[in-house]
Formats: structure tokens, C-alpha cells, sequence
């Protein structure tokens, strides 16, 4: 048998798709990074791509299937499974409600984070009833010529009366349903026309027939006021990131009909997942699976899952790297500056590992992982994780008396988070407990964020100036502890130097710090 067969069987065995992970850094968890120049140089890559030519075609074909997917394949969105099934209720028994004159929706608006699971649960839906799927994305309705759009929402619309009862899906409905006027997302009159279109054809059928239209959108925030007026998406279900118990059913879902190993326990892989879609889980999954091939083994093992944990939030190891000791000696000092800073300050999560084995964008990395999940955090917290993000350069600025750009993406981090601490969360004593939120149109235009705040140039004025001393305070806080522990710092970095990585658990032992603190 040839190699690419053998290779091919295994992978089917392990029910596995070979895709590489991407990293996403969108975690809750805090990834701490020496990644900058890695990054900058991707940007400037990806701008020197050449932009493929605009091609148009007037006649575009709908996606549509039978769905195969049901109930059963979604986990951990169990509210929303929920609501949905009263719909599916209806479409299998549409008399008892009309008997009932109980009005049903004719639109309902899946909105949530990417990956958690919005277009499956359409497809289950779908799958569920037994009805034909139409499917289409609301970006492939913006179109740059005006009437184009208008004309693919009335195919769409035109085809679901002739296949009722059926589900149509419209994915990124924020594409066409922004709030008309702001001018944002494609051509101004046809997307307000693809728009209007789409609102005719909304009050036009009627749900008794059997269609339901399900959309779904990462920002409801953004979306025009008309969509939501009773009649249209009136709907509207949240589809949130899992919780432990959540992300435990969905690993048992992707786990489904692969062969594990004994010892291997879900339940410590959801532990360690906070903050993971059901997109990032099946896609961990996925990774482990290619790891257990890589070892030539029968069956994935917990280790494949540890690492696989590691691959899905900071990129795969890039051992091949090759690395100067000068940069090796720096990568060790600004992640031991990150890992120090976070075991000494109190209101931070647990570190779970620091290495300078370069992965994905990122040097070296350290990973905090919260001991629960939580999902509101305080001023101290935050404060702290602030003070985190500035270890690398203290450490750096202390081992090597300057500071290299391996923290670009700490900065960027930090600026973001400082600026959200001041303008969203009502957390600088000097302005007091007021909102000033960028105006999202024009964050999406990339125009300056100094104008867009609705706030006078005085307000503007104090506000950088708090989010100047935020960060000031954070970075003064990171130097003290790095400055008063400098034995410490020297400990850690020369034992990545020669280990590469350290777990939670080695960095207590190192610093003598009882394993239970
Ligand atoms: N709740 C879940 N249960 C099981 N698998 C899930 C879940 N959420 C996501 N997945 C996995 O991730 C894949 C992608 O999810 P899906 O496309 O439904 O996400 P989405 O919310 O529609 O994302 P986007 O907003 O990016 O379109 C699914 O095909 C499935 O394999
Ligand atoms: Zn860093």
C-alpha cells in the first residue's frame, strides 16, 4: 500500500480532516507574546498581496442542501437549542398553532460570537424538520452594482415559496442590514436597496406557508432597527461561548466514534478551555487526532490533546525556527519578565506554562489560564493583567538596559485594554462611571478614534491622559516587582534557556512558591 494510502487510512480510522489549526488569540485567556516583529512582518506580506480582479456574475446559484446535521452534533448551546425547537415544532405541526392563533416568528436572528455554532444550528434545524436548507451569505448580496443585490434577495425568496416548508439561512446579515445612512459595507443605494428588498420580501410571505428564515450576525449592534420590528426577526437568540459543561458535551460530540485512549479524561480538556468555541474545540479535536497520526498510534491519547490545547490557542510549535542566542537569551527574559510579574501580583490567573519554543506568530509565549470561568472581572484584575502585559519589556529593559521590539503585540494589547478600562468600563476615577464608545461605523472606516468618540475635545483630551496613567501605573507596578526580584527573573530565564518550557507547576517549584498558592 503506498504511503499516502496508509496515511489516508489512519486519518479516516481517527475520523480526521486534515486541516492545520489556526491561532486565535481572541481567548479570554491571556496569551503574553515576544511575537511583534513576527506579526509586523505578516502585515506587511499580507498588504503586498496582489488583490484578485473583481469578477461578477448576475446569475449566482444559492447554496442549498438536505441538511444531515441535527440536534445531536450541537452542544453546549442549549437555550438556544431551546428556542429553536419550538420552531421546528411548527414547521412539523403547523395546524396546532394555527389552531391556537398563536403567532409564529417569521425571522429569527442567531446572533453571537464567530465559531459557537450559529450556521449548524441552522443546518440542525433544517436537518431536524426534514426540509430543504437554502443558504446563502448576506455578503454575497453586496454587490458593487446597484439592483444586483435586490435581484439575488428576490431569487432566494423566489425559491423558497417553491420549495415550502424550508429554512433559509442568511449568514453575515449584517452585511446587507446595516443601519441605513451610515454609507459603510459596499455601495450606498444598493445596499440600502438589497436592504429594502430584503424587508419586502419579509412582509410579503406569509409563515404559515412554512418558510422561516433564520440569520445570523456576529453584530446585532449594528444592524438597522427595521430588521427587528415585529414580523421580521423578532426572534432573537443569543448563541454564546460555551461553559465547562458546555464545552465538555461539545468535546464529546467531536470526540464521537474516534478511538481514545483509557486515561483520556474530557473533562480536564473542557478545564482547560475557557473561552473556546465549539468552532475551536472541533478544531482542537481535529489537531489531536493529527498528532496521535504523527505518533503512528491506534488511538488519541491525553497528551495529543494537551497539545493540541497549545496548538489551537497560540499556533503550532516552530521548532524548525531558528533563533540567535542573543535572541533566545531575550525571549527567555521577557517571558520570565511576563511569567514573574503574574506569579508575584496578586488578581491574576494561574500561569500554565511559559516556554520560548517560537509558535505561531509568537516568539516565546506565556499562558495564563483562570482556575474557573468567569465572566466579569474587576478593576484590580484588569489592572493586573495590564501589569502582566508590561513584564516582557520591564525584564528586558532591566537584563539589557533597553527594549527590543519583540513586544509590539504586548502594546497593542495593553493599549486596548487600557482604553476599554477607561472608555468602556467606567473605570477612571477622573472621568467616573461614563461610556465614551467609539462609534463602530466609523472604527470601521480605520478613520482616526480621536474623532470618533461622541465627547468634546476636552473629554478627548482627559481621556488620553487616563489611559496614558493607566499604563504609566502598570508599567511603573512591572518594573518594582521586576526591579525587587531580580534573583528571580535570573532563575527563570536561564532555566528556559535551557529547558524551553516550564509548566505552572515547575515555575512554583523554581520560585519555591507551595504548589497550592
Ligand atoms: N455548539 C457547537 N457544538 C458542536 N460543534 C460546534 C458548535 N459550534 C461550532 N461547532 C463546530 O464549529 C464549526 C463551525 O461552526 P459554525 O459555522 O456553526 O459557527 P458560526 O457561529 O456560524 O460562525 P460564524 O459566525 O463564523 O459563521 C461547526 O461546523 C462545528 O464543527
Ligand atoms: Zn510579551
Amino acid at each position: 500500500m503506498s504511503c499516502a494510502r496508509l496515511v489516508f487510512k489512519r486519518l479516516k480510522r481517527l475520523g480526521v480532516y486534515p486541516k492545520v489549526a489556526t491561532s486565535n488569540i481572541g481567548f479570554q485567556l491571556m496569551l503574553y507574546s515576544a511575537g511583534g516583529l513576527f506579526y509586523l512582518l505578516q502585515q506587511i506580506q499580507n498588504r503586498n498581496k496582489p488583490v484578485a480582479p473583481v469578477c461578477r456574475s448576475q446569475a449566482k446559484p444559492h447554496k442549498r442542501d438536505t441538511s444531515t446535521v441535527t440536534f445531536m452534533d450541537v452542544a453546549g448551546v442549549d437555550e438556544a437549542k431551546q428556542e429553536l425547537e419550538e420552531i421546528l415544532e411548527f414547521i412539523r405541526h403547523p395546524k396546532r398553532f394555527s389552531a391556537m392563533g398563536a403567532r409564529v416568528p417569521k425571522g429569527v436572528l442567531l446572533y453571537g460570537p464567530p465559531g459557537t455554532g450559529k450556521t449548524l444550528l441552522a443546518k440542525a434545524l433544517a436537518g431536524e424538520a426534514g426540509v430543504p436548507f437554502l443558504n446563502m451569505s448576506g455578503s454575497e448580496f453586496v454587490e458593487m452594482f446597484v439592483g444586483v443585490g435586490a435581484s439575488r434577495v428576490r431569487d432566494l425568496f423566489k425559491e423558497a415559496r417553491m420549495k415550502t416548508p424550508c429554512i433559509v439561512f442568511i449568514d453575515e446579515i449584517d452585511a446587507v442590514g446595516r443601519q441605513r445612512g451610515t454609507g459603510i459595507g459596499g455601495s450606498h443605494d444598493e445596499r440600502e436597496q438589497t436592504l429594502n428588498q430584503l424587508l419586502v420580501e419579509m412582509d410579503g410571505f406569509n409563515a404559515k406557508k412554512g418558510i422561516v428564515v433564520i440569520a445570523a450576525t456576529n453584530r446585532p449592534d449594528v444592524l438597522d432597527p427595521a430588521l427587528l420590528r415585529p414580523g421580521r426577526f423578532d426572534r432573537q437568540i443569543v448563541v454564546d461561548r460555551p461553559d465547562l459543561k458546555g464545552r465538555l458535551d461539545i468535546l464529546q460530540v467531536h470526540t464521537r466514534g474516534k478511538p481514545l485512549a483509557n486515561g483520556l479524561d474530557l473533562m480536564v480538556i473542557a478545564r482547560r478551555t475557557p473561552g473556546f468555541t465549539g468552532a475551536d474545540l472541533g478544531n482542537l479535536v481535529n489537531e489531536a487526532a493529527l498528532l496521535a497520526i504523527r505518533r503512528g498510534t491506534k488511538c488519541i491519547e491525553m497528551n495529543d490533546m494537551e497539545e493540541a490545547v497549545d496548538r489551537v490557542m497560540a499556533g503550532p510549535q516552530r521548532k524548525s525556527r531558528v533563533m540567535s542566542n542573543k535572541d533566545k537569551k531575550l525571549t527567555a527574559y521577557h517571558e520570565a519578565g511576563h511569567a514573574l510579574v503574574g506569579m508575584l501580583l496578586p488578581h491574576t490567573d494561574p500561569i500554565h506554562k511559559v516556554s520560548i519554543i517560537s509558535r505561531g506568530r509568537a516568539g516565546g509565549y506565556t499562558l495564563t489560564l483562570p482556575a474557573e470561568d468567569h465572566y466579569y472581572q474587576t478593576r484590580s484584575e484588569l489592572f493586573s493583567q495590564l501589569t502582566v502585559l508590561f513584564g516582557g519589556q520591564a525584564a528586558e529593559a532591566l537584563a539589557f538596559g533597553e527594549v527590543s521590539n519583540g513586544g509590539y503585540n504586548d502594546l497593542v494589547q495593553a493599549t486596548e485594554l487600557a482604553r476599554k478600562m477607561v472608555c468602556e468600563y467606567g473605570m477612571s476615577e477622573v472621568l467616573g462611571p461614563i461610556t465614551y464608545v467609539r462609534r463602530k461605523e466609523q472604527v470601521f472606516l480605520g478613520r482616526d478614534i480621536l474623532e470618533n468618540r461622541d465627547c468634546s475635545e476636552k473629554i478627548a483630551g482627559t481621556i488620553d491622559n487616563e489611559i496614558h496613567r493607566l499604563i504609566q501605573d502598570a508599567c511603573a507596578k512591572a518594573e518594582e516587582i521586576i526591579g525587587a526580584n531580580i534573583k528571580k527573573l535570573n532563575l527563570i530565564a536561564n532555566s528556559l534557556l535551557q529547558r524551553e518550557t516550564l509548566s505552572g507547576e515547575e515555575l512554583k517549584n523554581l520560585l519555591n512558591i507551595p504548589a497550592n498558592q
